[in-house]
């Protein structure tokens, strides 16, 4: 989509990442997922991590107020399925 750029992407072996990053034109390299969180540039994160840990950094991005497209499944059990969709920053204006 013309509106949608994609601003940085965070992973664990950044020289790996920049290979892939120079390849799609993407400058912003980082090496760690809070850092993401902390950029108020970035209004939206995409979570492709493995299965378990959706859950986990899907919450920990809402909690930082961005917009969250997480990959499928979204949790891990009925438990943890019933958490992201009712915290709290999610009654926010804009929120979804
Ligand atoms: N493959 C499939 O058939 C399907 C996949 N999906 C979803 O699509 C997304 C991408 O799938 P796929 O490429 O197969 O996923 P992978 O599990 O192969 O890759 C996920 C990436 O997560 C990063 N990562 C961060 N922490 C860890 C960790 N502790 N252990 C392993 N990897 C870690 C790695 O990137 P880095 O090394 O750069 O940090 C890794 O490349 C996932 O969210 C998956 O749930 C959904 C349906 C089907
Ligand atoms: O294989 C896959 O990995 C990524 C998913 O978005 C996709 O639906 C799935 O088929």
């Amino acid at each position: 989509h013309p509106e949608v750029i994609v601003q940085a992407v965070a992973a664990r072996d950044n020289a790996r990442t920049s290979a892939s990053t120079k390849k799609h034109n993407i400058a912003d390299v980082r090496t760690s997922y809070d850092e993401i969180f902390e950029d108020p540039k970035i209004d939206a994160v995409f979570i492709p991590l493995p299965n378990s840990l959706h859950f986990e950094w899907a919450v920990r991005a809402i909690r930082a107020g961005k917009h969250v497209l997480v990959e499928k499944p979204s949790t891990s059990n009925a438990t943890e399925a019933g958490i992201p969709f009712n915290l709290p920053e999610l009654l926010q204006p804009n929120a979804s």
